[in-house]
Parts: C-alpha cells; structure tokens; sequence
C-alpha cells in the first residue's frame, strides 16, 4: 500500500517548562488503510494529531522531529501552505462537533465558506457541492440542514455534517480524534460506517481513540501511547490476540468492560 504520511521522531514540548508533552513519535500510515492511536486520557493522543496539523500555538509549544507527505514535509511548512495543506490533503474530525461550527452561521453559510476557501467556485456551485455532501452522507432534508444553525441539530447530526465537510476538498488523510466518543450507539455506528467507507475509498485514517472496540473494527494497524511515548505497536490483530505490555492488557480489559456495561 502507498504511503501517504510518515512521521518520524515527532516531540512536543512546552516551551516555558521544557516538558515533554509526546515524545519521539513515530509511524506510517497507507493510502486504504486506518491506523489507531489508543490511549489513556493525557496520553498524548490528541497532542500527537494537533502537531500533525500544525495546530499547536508556536509561541508555546515546541515541535521537532520529522513528516512526510508525499514530496512535502508539513512541519517546515510557513503557515499559509499548511493550512492549504489541512484544509485540502489532510482533514480533521474532531470529538465535539458543537464547537467545531460557528454558532452564529448557518450550517449552509459555513459549507460554502470551507468549499470556496479552498476553491474557486462561486458561492451556488459551493451551495449546490454543499448539499450533494450531506446528501452523500445519507442526511435527511439536506436543503432544511443547509438553512439551519448548529444549536437546531443533535450531536450525531452535526458530526455527520462533520464528516461530510471534511470529505467536502478531496482529502487523502482524515484524522478523527474521538469521533465517535460523544455519540449514542445507533449515532456511533453510523459513523463508524461512514469511516469504513472512506477507508475503502482509498482514504488513510488516522483514528484517536481510547476505545479498543471502535479500533478493532476500523483499524488495521495501531500504536499504544502512554506518557507521550509509544509502548507498543503493531497490526490490530496481533496486539488484541497477544498484547505484550501489561499497560496495554488493562486499557483492552478496561475497554471490554466498559462495551459490556453499555450493551447491558
Ligand atoms: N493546552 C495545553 N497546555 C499545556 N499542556 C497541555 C495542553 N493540552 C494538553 N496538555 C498536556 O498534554 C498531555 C497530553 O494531552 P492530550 O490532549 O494529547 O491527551 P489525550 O491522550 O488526547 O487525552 P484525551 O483522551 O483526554 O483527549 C496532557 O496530559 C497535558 O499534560
């Protein structure tokens, strides 16, 4: 499988303290294929992604080590090539999607605002892209969701809206950091299809999650992070058929557990 990003000795340190936040990173993730990043809370899960995406406030945090992406390397990029780069190539599903949309704009208006920062289109085509996009997500009453603001939409609608405009500038990397954590089971499971669908289309997945269920179904490989660093690696078969590292054994049994108690 073609590599589409490779990161390599990736670490993040509070500038002030010189703390280690992550610490020497590293995997590669291929065109098709989902890997997982696992994890306890704090472990360096959502750090790791951020500094993927250049989100990390420079004048904070310092970031080295090194990524590949196809002939780019995104952490030496100036600012506006990264955020062409985020916005297009490389696309993030975040865990809250209510914070992820302006309260103040119609679910329409921000559409056609993301789709035109990023092509030149005029503002019916965005509109008419827009609609197709939810349309191909399976929303009921695309042109009503268009016209609505977020406040009107539940969790789960306005995370498949999510999804729906990360897709909307032809990415070939999607990072979702727990986007299916806030869900119920019937919303989860909509998305954890809609995830599958885009792996199949060829798509990489970069999947943050501290549920061992949702990696097991979507994921092919997966790193397990601790402290910032990664203790164990590998292909989703074998780290739930022989997890090496005890750490490990507690978050899959901890994982377990808690399925157990939802399907209860
Ligand atoms: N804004 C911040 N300023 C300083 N330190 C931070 C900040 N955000 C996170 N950290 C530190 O980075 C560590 C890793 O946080 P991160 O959000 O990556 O964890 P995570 O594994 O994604 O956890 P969760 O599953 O709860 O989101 C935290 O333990 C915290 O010490």
């Amino acid at each position: 499988m073609n590599k589409l990003l490779e990161v390599s000795g990736l670490c993040v340190a509070l500038k002030r303290t010189a703390q280690p936040i992550v610490n020497n990173v590293s995997f590669t993730l291929r065109a098709g294929t989902a890997l997982a990043i696992v994890g306890e809370s704090g472990s360096g899960k959502t750090m790791t992604c951020k500094a993927i995406m250049q989100l990390l406030d420079a004048s904070r945090f310092r970031v080295s080590g090194n990524m590949q992406y196809g002939e780019e390397k995104p952490i030496s990029m100036d600012d506006k090539r990264i955020r062409a780069l985020c916005g297009t190539k490389i696309a993030m599903i975040v865990q809250n999607p209510m914070t992820a949309f302006d309260p103040t704009a119609k679910i329409g208006a921000q559409i056609v605002e993301t789709i035109r920062a990023h092509q030149q289109i005029s503002r019916r085509d965005a509109y008419a892209s827009g609609v197709l996009a939810l349309e191909n997500m399976n929303l009921p009453r695309c042109e009503q969701l268009m016209n609505s603001y977020p406040y009107e939409l539940s969790g789960g609608m306005l995370q498949r809206i999510m999804i729906a405009l990360s897709l909307i500038n032809g990415p070939e990397i999607i990072i979702a950091d727990e986007a299916t954590t806030a869900l119920d089971v019937n919303n989860q499971s909509i998305i954890l299809n809609e995830l599958e669908k885009m792996k199949r289309s060829g798509i990489g997945l970069l999947l943050v999650t501290h549920d061992f269920g949702v990696a097991a179904k979507l994921a092919d490989e997966m790193i397990v992070m601790r402290k910032g660093e990664i203790i164990e690696s590998g292909t989703v078969y074998d780290i739930f058929a022989a997890p090496r590292e005890p750490y490990t054994k507690e978050l899959l049994a901890a994982s377990i557990l808690a399925r157990e108690d939802r399907h209860d």
